[in-house]
Protein backbone atom coordinates (compact mmCIF):
# COMPACT_ATOMS: atom_id res chain seq x y z
CA UNK A 1 0.00 0.00 0.00
CA UNK A 2 1.42 3.30 -0.85
CA UNK A 3 2.22 5.54 2.14
CA UNK A 4 0.33 8.71 2.49
CA UNK A 5 3.27 11.55 2.81
CA UNK A 6 3.94 15.24 3.93
CA UNK A 7 7.13 16.81 2.82
CA UNK A 8 7.64 20.27 3.10
CA UNK A 9 10.46 21.77 1.02
CA UNK A 10 12.33 24.51 3.19
CA UNK A 11 12.64 27.67 1.49
CA UNK A 12 15.86 27.59 2.41
CA UNK A 13 16.79 24.79 0.49
CA UNK A 14 14.73 26.13 -2.68
CA UNK A 15 15.64 29.79 -3.22
CA UNK A 16 18.80 31.56 -2.02
CA UNK A 17 17.38 32.95 1.30
CA UNK A 18 20.27 35.01 1.57
CA UNK A 19 18.93 38.21 -0.83
CA UNK A 20 15.71 39.04 -2.85
CA UNK A 21 13.89 36.06 -4.67
CA UNK A 22 16.20 33.97 -6.13
CA UNK A 23 14.38 30.64 -6.84
CA UNK A 24 17.12 27.89 -7.09
CA UNK A 25 15.39 25.85 -10.37
CA UNK A 26 18.26 23.35 -10.74
CA UNK A 27 17.24 22.49 -6.75
CA UNK A 28 13.42 22.20 -7.37
CA UNK A 29 14.01 20.20 -10.46
CA UNK A 30 16.00 17.57 -8.82
CA UNK A 31 13.61 17.07 -6.01
CA UNK A 32 10.68 16.71 -8.05
CA UNK A 33 12.99 13.59 -10.22
CA UNK A 34 13.55 12.31 -7.10
CA UNK A 35 9.40 12.05 -5.86
CA UNK A 36 8.77 11.40 -9.28
CA UNK A 37 10.82 8.48 -9.30
CA UNK A 38 8.87 6.85 -6.12
CA UNK A 39 6.13 4.89 -6.72
CA UNK A 40 5.28 3.53 -3.49
CA UNK A 41 4.22 6.97 -2.46
CA UNK A 42 1.32 9.45 -2.34
CA UNK A 43 3.38 13.00 -2.01
CA UNK A 44 1.47 16.16 0.06
CA UNK A 45 4.17 18.89 -0.78
CA UNK A 46 4.05 21.85 1.32
CA UNK A 47 7.00 24.64 0.45
CA UNK A 48 8.20 27.33 2.45
CA UNK A 49 8.22 31.25 0.97
CA UNK A 50 12.51 31.20 1.81
CA UNK A 51 13.53 34.87 -0.22
CA UNK A 52 10.37 35.05 -2.39
CA UNK A 53 7.89 35.86 0.31
CA UNK A 54 9.65 36.53 3.80
CA UNK A 55 11.18 39.93 2.86
CA UNK A 56 7.86 41.32 0.95
CA UNK A 57 6.45 40.11 4.48
CA UNK A 58 8.49 41.84 6.38
CA UNK A 59 8.92 44.83 4.15
CA UNK A 60 4.89 45.34 4.37
CA UNK A 61 4.83 44.08 8.65
CA UNK A 62 2.29 41.84 7.74
CA UNK A 63 3.42 39.67 10.48
CA UNK A 64 2.38 42.59 12.68
CA UNK A 65 -1.18 42.51 11.05
CA UNK A 66 -3.62 44.92 8.52
CA UNK A 67 -3.27 48.26 9.07
CA UNK A 68 -4.32 51.67 6.59
CA UNK A 69 -0.46 51.54 5.41
CA UNK A 70 -0.43 47.78 4.14
CA UNK A 71 -2.75 46.89 2.55
CA UNK A 72 -0.87 46.59 -0.75
CA UNK A 73 1.32 43.99 0.88
CA UNK A 74 -1.25 41.23 0.79
CA UNK A 75 -0.88 40.92 -2.81
CA UNK A 76 2.67 41.73 -3.16
CA UNK A 77 3.68 38.87 -0.54
CA UNK A 78 1.35 36.13 -1.87
CA UNK A 79 2.36 37.33 -5.43
CA UNK A 80 6.32 36.43 -5.00
CA UNK A 81 5.33 33.23 -2.84
CA UNK A 82 2.51 32.05 -5.73
CA UNK A 83 5.25 32.12 -7.80
CA UNK A 84 7.85 30.21 -6.41
CA UNK A 85 4.50 27.70 -6.00
CA UNK A 86 4.52 27.58 -9.91
CA UNK A 87 8.15 26.74 -10.06
CA UNK A 88 7.46 23.92 -7.91
CA UNK A 89 4.47 22.71 -9.83
CA UNK A 90 6.35 23.25 -13.27
CA UNK A 91 8.84 20.88 -11.83
CA UNK A 92 6.98 18.50 -10.70
CA UNK A 93 4.69 18.55 -13.78
CA UNK A 94 7.90 18.37 -16.14
CA UNK A 95 9.25 15.22 -14.36
CA UNK A 96 5.95 13.24 -15.16
CA UNK A 97 3.77 14.09 -11.75
CA UNK A 98 0.91 15.77 -12.31
CA UNK A 99 0.27 18.16 -9.42
CA UNK A 100 -1.20 21.15 -8.71
CA UNK A 101 -0.89 24.98 -7.04
CA UNK A 102 -3.03 25.59 -3.78
CA UNK A 103 -3.15 28.72 -2.24
CA UNK A 104 -3.80 29.20 1.41
CA UNK A 105 -4.91 32.78 1.04
CA UNK A 106 -7.53 31.39 -0.82
CA UNK A 107 -8.44 28.76 1.38
CA UNK A 108 -7.80 29.25 4.56
CA UNK A 109 -8.81 31.12 7.71
CA UNK A 110 -6.62 32.47 10.67
CA UNK A 111 -7.11 33.64 14.44
CA UNK A 112 -3.98 35.06 16.16
CA UNK A 113 -1.96 33.47 13.20
CA UNK A 114 -3.36 30.77 14.05
CA UNK A 115 -5.46 28.52 11.26
CA UNK A 116 -8.89 27.88 11.85
CA UNK A 117 -10.03 26.63 8.95
CA UNK A 118 -8.66 24.74 5.51
CA UNK A 119 -11.02 23.91 3.11
CA UNK A 120 -9.24 20.09 2.61
CA UNK A 121 -12.20 19.08 0.27
CA UNK A 122 -10.14 19.76 -2.93
CA UNK A 123 -6.96 18.33 -1.24
CA UNK A 124 -8.95 14.81 -0.85
CA UNK A 125 -10.37 14.64 -4.10
CA UNK A 126 -7.26 15.30 -5.88
CA UNK A 127 -5.32 12.87 -3.68
CA UNK A 128 -7.69 10.46 -4.61
CA UNK A 129 -7.32 10.86 -8.54
CA UNK A 130 -3.20 10.99 -8.12
CA UNK A 131 -2.48 14.21 -8.70
CA UNK A 132 -0.30 15.64 -6.25
CA UNK A 133 -1.97 18.92 -4.07
CA UNK A 134 1.55 21.73 -3.70
CA UNK A 135 0.81 23.83 -0.60
CA UNK A 136 2.58 26.72 0.68
CA UNK A 137 3.11 29.12 3.70
CA UNK A 138 1.41 32.40 2.71
CA UNK A 139 -0.14 35.51 3.74
CA UNK A 140 -4.17 34.36 5.18
CA UNK A 141 -6.71 36.84 6.45
CA UNK A 142 -7.07 36.79 9.67
CA UNK A 143 -10.30 37.37 12.05
CA UNK A 144 -8.66 39.04 14.86
CA UNK A 145 -5.59 40.35 13.30
CA UNK A 146 -6.47 41.42 9.60
CA UNK A 147 -3.65 39.26 8.22
CA UNK A 148 -1.29 37.04 9.37
CA UNK A 149 1.44 34.72 7.73
CA UNK A 150 0.84 31.20 8.25
CA UNK A 151 4.00 29.37 7.79
CA UNK A 152 4.62 26.38 5.96
CA UNK A 153 5.34 24.35 9.34
CA UNK A 154 1.93 25.19 10.28
CA UNK A 155 0.22 23.98 6.98
CA UNK A 156 2.44 20.61 7.69
CA UNK A 157 1.37 19.95 11.45
CA UNK A 158 -2.53 21.36 10.50
CA UNK A 159 -3.16 18.99 7.28
CA UNK A 160 -0.64 16.37 9.11
CA UNK A 161 -3.65 15.68 11.47
CA UNK A 162 -6.66 16.12 8.75
CA UNK A 163 -5.70 14.31 6.31
CA UNK A 164 -3.93 11.47 8.66
CA UNK A 165 -0.52 12.13 6.58
CA UNK A 166 1.84 8.97 7.60
CA UNK A 167 4.86 10.07 7.25
CA UNK A 168 6.41 13.86 7.85
CA UNK A 169 9.35 15.00 6.71
CA UNK A 170 10.81 18.71 6.38
CA UNK A 171 13.76 19.25 4.34
CA UNK A 172 16.07 22.19 5.70
CA UNK A 173 19.42 23.20 4.91
CA UNK A 174 20.79 22.01 7.98
CA UNK A 175 21.29 18.52 8.71
CA UNK A 176 18.74 18.42 11.47
CA UNK A 177 18.30 20.44 14.63
CA UNK A 178 22.06 21.04 16.09
CA UNK A 179 23.60 21.27 19.37
CA UNK A 180 27.23 22.35 19.20
CA UNK A 181 27.56 21.85 15.66
CA UNK A 182 25.77 18.25 16.21
CA UNK A 183 22.36 16.42 14.81
CA UNK A 184 20.24 15.92 18.40
CA UNK A 185 18.88 12.36 17.10
CA UNK A 186 15.84 12.86 18.72
CA UNK A 187 13.96 15.77 20.28
CA UNK A 188 10.52 15.99 22.63
CA UNK A 189 9.41 19.07 24.70
CA UNK A 190 11.54 18.74 27.58
CA UNK A 191 14.86 18.45 26.03
CA UNK A 192 13.96 20.88 23.74
CA UNK A 193 14.28 23.50 27.16
CA UNK A 194 17.89 22.72 27.24
CA UNK A 195 18.39 23.53 23.92
CA UNK A 196 19.85 27.18 22.23
CA UNK A 197 17.82 27.41 19.00
CA UNK A 198 18.49 30.99 16.86
CA UNK A 199 15.70 32.23 14.55
CA UNK A 200 17.47 31.89 11.01
CA UNK A 201 20.41 33.83 10.04
CA UNK A 202 18.09 35.31 6.89
CA UNK A 203 14.80 37.43 6.75
CA UNK A 204 12.11 35.28 8.28
CA UNK A 205 8.89 36.63 9.75
CA UNK A 206 7.84 32.58 11.20
CA UNK A 207 10.45 32.11 13.76
CA UNK A 208 12.83 30.24 11.49
CA UNK A 209 14.17 27.11 13.05
CA UNK A 210 12.44 27.69 16.49
CA UNK A 211 8.91 28.54 14.86
CA UNK A 212 9.66 24.94 12.95
CA UNK A 213 10.35 22.99 16.22
CA UNK A 214 7.31 24.82 17.86
CA UNK A 215 5.07 24.21 15.35
CA UNK A 216 6.37 20.65 15.54
CA UNK A 217 6.41 19.68 19.08
CA UNK A 218 2.31 20.58 19.12
CA UNK A 219 2.06 18.45 16.21
CA UNK A 220 4.32 15.46 18.66
CA UNK A 221 1.94 16.00 21.68
CA UNK A 222 -0.69 14.97 19.47
CA UNK A 223 0.93 11.59 19.02
CA UNK A 224 2.28 12.36 15.24
CA UNK A 225 6.27 12.17 15.13
CA UNK A 226 7.83 14.39 12.19
CA UNK A 227 11.46 14.45 10.39
CA UNK A 228 13.74 17.35 9.81
CA UNK A 229 16.78 16.24 8.06
CA UNK A 230 19.28 17.74 5.35
CA UNK A 231 17.29 18.23 1.55
CA UNK A 232 20.47 16.20 0.35
CA UNK A 233 18.56 13.28 2.08
CA UNK A 234 15.23 13.46 1.20
CA UNK A 235 15.63 10.10 -0.66
CA UNK A 236 16.43 8.46 2.11
CA UNK A 237 13.14 9.54 3.78
CA UNK A 238 10.96 9.30 1.21
CA UNK A 239 11.99 5.43 1.19
CA UNK A 240 11.78 5.14 5.19
CA UNK A 241 15.60 4.93 5.39
CA UNK A 242 17.81 6.51 8.51
CA UNK A 243 17.71 10.03 7.17
CA UNK A 244 20.23 11.28 10.02
CA UNK A 245 18.30 13.69 10.83
CA UNK A 246 15.77 14.79 13.91
CA UNK A 247 12.73 13.19 14.90
CA UNK A 248 10.39 15.44 16.49
CA UNK A 249 8.79 13.03 19.50
CA UNK A 250 6.49 12.35 22.02
CA UNK A 251 8.62 9.65 23.56
CA UNK A 252 10.24 11.04 26.85
CA UNK A 253 12.86 8.31 26.66
CA UNK A 254 15.03 9.36 23.54
N1 LIG B 1 19.94 24.76 16.78
C1 LIG B 1 19.74 24.86 15.46
N2 LIG B 1 19.79 23.74 14.68
C2 LIG B 1 19.60 23.83 13.34
N3 LIG B 1 19.34 25.01 12.67
C3 LIG B 1 19.27 26.13 13.39
C4 LIG B 1 19.45 26.11 14.81
N4 LIG B 1 19.32 27.38 15.26
C5 LIG B 1 19.08 28.14 14.18
N5 LIG B 1 19.04 27.41 13.04
C6 LIG B 1 18.82 27.98 11.70
O1 LIG B 1 17.60 27.50 11.17
C7 LIG B 1 17.70 27.52 9.75
C8 LIG B 1 16.61 26.64 9.17
O2 LIG B 1 15.36 27.25 9.45
P1 LIG B 1 14.57 28.01 8.31
O3 LIG B 1 13.27 28.47 8.87
O4 LIG B 1 15.43 29.05 7.63
O5 LIG B 1 14.35 26.82 7.29
P2 LIG B 1 13.31 26.56 6.15
O6 LIG B 1 12.14 25.85 6.70
O7 LIG B 1 14.08 25.92 5.08
O8 LIG B 1 12.88 28.02 5.64
P3 LIG B 1 11.41 28.59 5.34
O9 LIG B 1 10.86 29.04 6.68
O10 LIG B 1 11.70 29.77 4.44
O11 LIG B 1 10.62 27.53 4.71
C9 LIG B 1 19.09 27.02 9.49
O12 LIG B 1 19.60 27.52 8.27
C10 LIG B 1 19.89 27.56 10.70
O13 LIG B 1 20.59 28.73 10.36
C1 LIG C 1 6.43 34.57 4.24
C2 LIG C 1 5.50 33.80 3.75
C3 LIG C 1 4.61 34.38 2.74
C4 LIG C 1 5.27 32.38 4.11
C5 LIG C 1 6.25 31.81 5.13
O1 LIG C 1 6.26 30.39 5.13
P1 LIG C 1 7.57 29.63 5.65
O2 LIG C 1 8.69 29.95 4.73
O3 LIG C 1 7.23 28.18 5.66
O4 LIG C 1 7.86 30.13 7.06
Amino acid sequence: MAELIILKLGGSVITDKSGECRVDKERISSLAKEIASRKNIIPIIIHGAGSCGHPEAKEHHLDKGLDTTNKAGIFITHHAVRRLNDAVVNALRASGVESVGIHPLDACTAKNGRLISFECGPIKLLLKHGIVPVMHGDVVMDEEKGVCIVSGDQLVSYLAVNLHAERIGLATDVPGVLKDGNVIPAINKKTISNLEINESGNTDVTGGMRGKINELLMLAEMGIESNIFHVSRTDDFLDGRDHGGTIVTKKTTL
